[in-house]
């Protein structure tokens, strides 16, 4: 009787599969605990979360938080064997990062590394050691250069010093620039703006750090090296034969450590920045070689660069495209620069444009705003009740969606999407808070705030009143600007690009100085 009812009708098939795609996606969408936040289950039950991150980026994940976040502050993603947990309200991100024993992101700092810096096992297993060692602990490598890190670029003299490398770095680019412009070695009328800034920021940071002996001072290809490999981190983190499947970001990769490696091993980093000297003396302290170093070395490029070359790109953009914003910005850069009777230049001090140039502060904001999406991820390190409501399971993932809260019309008003930087002003002013101060996330948050934000702060403000001061930029055509929109359909792991190229005309500003020089210093005497 079986065998005759062999092979089964394809009504039967139908019936059986979707049977097993109903059971399947019921299993799925169960929660671990009553207590777990809601299932938001996939069309393809495990997989399809995953499959929607992989095709569509950041935008993915958006959208669903965007969906949801109005019935809850906290939703759970199913994937194959673990839960990935998605906070999109501030307040439980603030909770998310007061509970940093329990929800942590450095168990997951040597595996990431090792993805896309291709750290050999050896070195991974020192930067496994200690890693959240509890008072009277020894203290591991990754301890020890985060807390270097943090205070060297936290409020204070060093801080200062590098500054004024930076800034002095960038004016020399873009006199370079101005240079070529006049000496007509340029096309000024067909300038793609992000480039422009990649490349004077790509120059200006591979030099304030590590020296006029630089790999990317003596090898200029490598600048293009170094962009390949920003381009293809997602799928160097994805680790699949990536020398095939991420060809251009694996060998962009491996030829800017070479060079670092040989930077390092001829002695160079001993007329590097202090920050890089003291980098590599806690590597060589915690037993790395040289040549495991250039990949860490690498890492720390990266954060000097990426970000702040979107951002500033976006904030020169914005300012360009909008006469009565340049206008204003422009004024409060010239209403602070100063100059002696007989003095041959005009002083800029970088403090001024920190603390008396509001407008200026309100678009590095708010173009800050517009263009994160970055997550916080974190790692569960044991059963933990999140504000005494949420369950989260053992070694699941939580990330707080800055994308989603970025465009949270609840807390930024309906006019969310539209480049605002008046939104950003009161607060600038130092009148009342008006948001949570958990809700601006483009540098991430609590025990994984980027350290390097007071600088990036610094440096951008700085670039962007050299250019301001010293430029016309205008559409490619003499008329206004187009500012396209940005590119979310990317992993988002810094201030996000734009969909096509920003091609702007860019001409020097004749006369604006009266024939002098411009000095930047770091404050007023
Ligand atoms: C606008 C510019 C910048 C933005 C938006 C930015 C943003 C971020 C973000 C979102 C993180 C991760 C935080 C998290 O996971 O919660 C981070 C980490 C980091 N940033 Fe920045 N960053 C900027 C500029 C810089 C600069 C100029 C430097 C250094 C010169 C820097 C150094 C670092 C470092 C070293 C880390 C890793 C910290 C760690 O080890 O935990 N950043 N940044």
């Amino acid at each position: 009787m079986v065998l005759e009812s062999w092979p089964p009708s394809a009504t039967w098939a139908v019936v059986a599969l979707t049977t097993l795609y109903i059971a399947a996606r019921h299993l799925a969408s169960r929660k671990q605990d009553p207590r777990e936040p809601p299932v938001v289950p996939s069309t393809i039950p495990y997989i399809g979360h995953l499959l929607g991150m992989a095709l569509y980026g950041g935008r993915y994940l958006k959208e669903i938080g965007i969906r949801h976040r109005e019935t809850t502050p906290i939703f759970t993603l199913p994937v194959p064997n673990s839960r990935i947990y998605i906070v999109t309200d501030p307040s439980l991100a603030a909770a998310v990062q007061r509970a940093s024993k329990v929800l942590s992101f450095t168990p997951i700092i040597p595996e990431v590394t090792e993805r896309i810096l291709g750290l050999d096992k050896a070195t991974v297993e020192i930067a496994r050691k200690n890693l959240d060692p509890a008072p009277g602990d020894e203290k591991g490598f990754l301890f020890d250069i985060q807390q270097m890190v943090y205070d060297w670029l936290g409020p204070g003299d060093y801080l200062g010093v590098l500054t004024a490398a930076a800034a002095n770095q960038l004016k020399a680019e873009v006199a370079d620039y101005i240079g070529a412009l006049r000496a007509g070695k340029v096309d000024a009328t067909s300038v793609d703006l992000l480039e422009w800034v990649r490349h004077c920021v790509t120059v200006a940071t591979a030099q304030y750090l590590y020296g006029s002996e630089n790999p990317i001072a003596k090898d200029p290809t490598l600048e293009k090296a170094f962009w390949d490999f920003d381009h293809g981190l997602g799928m160097l983190l994805m680790n699949i034969v990536p020398s095939i499947t991420a060809s251009s970001a694996y060998s962009g990769r491996e030829r800017l450590v070479a060079a670092l490696a040989d930077y390092l091993e001829a002695g160079k980093y001993k007329t590097a920045s202090k920050i890089v000297q003291e980098r590599v003396a806690i590597a060589l302290q915690h037993g790395w070689t040289l040549r495991a170093t250039a990949r860490s070395e690498l890492s720390f490029l990266f954060a000097g660069i990426v970000n702040l070359t979107t951002s500033t790109f976006w904030i020169l953009l914005q300012v360009f495209a909008d006469p009565e914003l340049l206008q204003a910005v422009r004024s409060e850069i010239e209403a602070v620069l100063t100059s002696e009777d007989g003095d041959s230049a005009q002083t800029l001090a970088l403090e001024d444009l920190k603390n008396k140039c509001p407008v200026l502060h309100a678009v590095y904001r708010e173009c800050l705003r517009l263009n994160s999406d970055n997550n916080s991820v974190r790692v569960v390190k044991e059963d933990t009740l999140l504000s005494d409501r949420w369950f989260l399971a053992k070694d699941c993932v939580v990330q707080i969606a800055g994308g989603v809260i970025h465009a949270d019309s609840s807390i930024w008003g309906s006019d969310v999407d539209t480049f605002d930087p008046k939104r950003f002003l009161a607060e600038v002013k130092g009148k009342e808070r008006q948001v949570h101060p958990a809700a601006f996330r483009a540098f991430g948050g609590g025990k994984t705030l980027c350290p390097g934000r007071h600088f990036a702060m610094n440096e951008i403000l700085s670039f962007v009143a050299l250019v301001v001061l010293q430029f016309e930029i205008t559409g490619a055509d003499g008329g206004r600007i187009e500012v396209p929109r940005k590119n979310d359909a990317v992993l988002p792991v810094h201030i996000l690009e734009p969909m096509v190229p920003a091609i702007v005309s860019m001409h020097p500003r004749e006369g604006w100085d009266g024939g002098r020089d411009l000095r930047l210093v770091l404050k007023r005497s």
